[in-house]
């Protein structure tokens, strides 16, 4: 019987050389079984929306889509398949980047790439997995792990932009290089204002960290809602109130320990399979990790699964 193919989207940026040496174990297992597989690398910001939809569109039989990358990478695969006339194709996917948030919070066990793509190549059928979707007047965005308004996506937009960045990534410290921004954020970020539309509305003068998640994890591996999961067909919200000085070090500290912040007076949380959110003034956004700019952003969340070529349990 004609083997299966497997067509590779690979950005080797991803994870500062992690997702390279990922794709050359795969490769390696797959020339070496003559299992026939094409390479298509992003070559710049974006690439990977683009390809993953021309690839959808073509609606191949016996071949299985994967996506060799970070967060960001999956993000836009996702967006670009759903943005296509087969927007069910399934994705696989062997992570390659520095935060890998999407593998911690499906629980995915395998790490080693060589034995992923064997359990990929093993699956006759893909595993639903829920992901987000944010529509706004720029369009319909979908995530696999959160959009941040606020605090962490001016730690995004701060560690993208950083020069330690480069160094830290380097050093395979991707998880470092945000949390040393996080002091720079801690002095900067200003309290906004945030509509809350869920089946009641709730106004905050003071949110501060607002974070829609489908998922516990940011950040690389910060639990922001233990609660969370990407089985279960709801969103969750976490809202911030500002605070300073020991109130946030203790909220912090508890965040980082025991999850137990989600109890603390000033966080207020939900879940839910669609909610509305408006801030104000322009706030950063950030999705799976990806800047959005800066805006007063008005979304509508709701829940919505896709198919993935992983082997995970709920
Ligand atoms: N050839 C390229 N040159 C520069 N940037 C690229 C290239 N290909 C893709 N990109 C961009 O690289 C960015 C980072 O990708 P990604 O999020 O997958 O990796 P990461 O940041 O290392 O991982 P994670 O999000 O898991 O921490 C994405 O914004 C993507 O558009």
């Amino acid at each position: 019987m004609e083997k299966e193919k497997i067509e590779i989207i690979l950005n080797h940026y991803a994870g500062n050389g992690l997702a390279q040496k990922a794709s050359d174990k795969v490769t390696n297992f797959l020339a070496k079984n003559k299992i026939p597989y094409e390479i298509h690398a992003t070559k710049k910001d974006g690439d990977a929306i683009r390809i993953a939809k021309e690839i959808a569109n073509l609606n191949l039989k016996r071949t299985k889509l994967v996506v060799i990358g970070g967060d960001g990478t999956l993000n836009q695969a996702l967006n670009g398949v759903k943005s296509s006339d087969y927007p069910n194709t399934p994705l696989g996917y062997i992570p390659g980047g520095s935060g890998n948030d999407f593998c911690r919070g499906i629980q995915l066990k395998i790490k080693n790439p060589v034995i992923l793509i064997q359990a990929i190549l093993s699956m006759k059928q893909p595993r639903m997995i829920d992901v987000g979707k944010a529509v706004n007047e720029m369009g319909t965005h979908y995530f696999i792990n959160n959009i941040g308004i606020g605090f962490d996506a001016s730690t995004v937009y701060y560690t993208n932009h950083s020069e330690r960045k480069e160094f830290l990534n380097s050093l395979h410290l991707g998880t470092l290089s945000y949390f040393t921004n996080l002091l720079k954020v801690i002095k900067r970020q200003k309290a906004f204002k945030l509509d809350v539309d869920e089946q009641q509305k709730k106004h905050f003068d003071n949110a501060y960290i607002v974070v829609a998640t489908n998922h516990p994890y940011f950040g690389g591996g910060f639990a922001i809602d233990p609660s969370a999961t990407p089985f279960n067909h709801k969103l969750n919200l976490v809202v911030v109130k500002k605070i300073t000085g020991m109130t946030f070090v203790k909220l912090f500290t508890k965040l980082l320990t025991n999850g137990s912040h989600l109890q603390d007076k000033n966080v207020w949380h939900i879940e839910s399979t669609n909610f509305r959110l408006q801030n104000h003034p322009q706030q950063h956004g950030q999705m799976d990790g990806e800047e959005l700019g800066q805006h007063d952003f008005d979304f509508d969340f709701s829940i919505n699964q896709h198919q993935f070529w992983l082997p995970v349990k709920n």
